[in-house]
C-alpha cells in the first residue's frame, strides 16, 4: 500500500487543531459544542472565543473583503483542541454561486483614489486553490491583492 506524505504542518502547536486561516466564501456559520476552542486574531492576539450555548457563530469570509474592497476584513482564526474534553465543530461556508466572477462591488471603486484592492477572480477558482492549499493565513487573498507599484 502506497504511504500517505502530507507536507510538514506550517504551526507544528496546532499540528492537532486547525492552523490559523481566513475562508472562502462570503460568511460561515459556525455551529459548536460547549467545548471552546476557536480563536481569533485581534490586534496582534489570539482571543478565545467562549461557545454561546444555542447559537450559530458568523464569521466574514475573504469574498466580504474582496466585495467591500477591503473595508470588512475576513477574521483570521484557528481551532484549538485539548487533551481533556472532546470539541465538536461544524463549519458552513456560504458563498456565491460558483461561476460568479468576485471583484470589489463597482461603487466602491469609482474613482481614481479608490483603486481595486483585489482583482477579479471566478467563486470556483478561489474554491478551488484555497482547498488546494495549506490553510496558511490569509495567503489566498494576498494572491488576488492588487500590488502597489
Ligand atoms: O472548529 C472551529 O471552530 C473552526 C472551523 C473552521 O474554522 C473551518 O472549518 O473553517
Ligand atoms: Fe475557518
Amino acid at each position: 500500500m502506497a504511504a500517505n506524505f502530507y507536507p510538514p504542518c506550517p504551526q507544528p502547536e496546532l499540528a492537532m487543531g486547525l492552523p490559523a486561516h481566513s475562508d472562502h466564501g462570503l460568511l460561515t456559520l459556525l455551529i459548536q459544542n460547549q467545548i471552546g476552542g476557536l480563536q481569533v486574531r485581534h490586534n496582534g492576539k489570539w482571543i478565545n472565543i467562549d461557545p454561546i450555548p444555542n447559537s450559530f457563530l458568523t464569521n466574514i469570509g475573504d469574498h466580504i473583503e474582496i466585495l467591500s474592497n477591503g473595508k470588512y476584513k475576513s477574521v483570521l482564526h484557528r481551532a484549538v483542541v485539548n487533551n481533556r474534553d472532546v470539541r465538536i465543530s461544524i463549519a458552513m461556508p456560504h458563498g456565491p454561486a460558483l461561476d460568479t466572477v468576485v471583484s470589489p462591488a463597482s461603487k466602491l471603486v469609482e474613482d481614481e483614489r479608490n483603486p481595486p484592492e483585489y482583482r477579479a477572480m471566478k467563486y470556483r477558482e478561489y474554491l478551488e486553490l484555497q482547498q488546494g492549499s495549506m490553510l496558511n493565513g490569509k495567503s489566498c487573498l494576498e494572491i488576488v491583492r492588487n500590488k502597489v507599484i
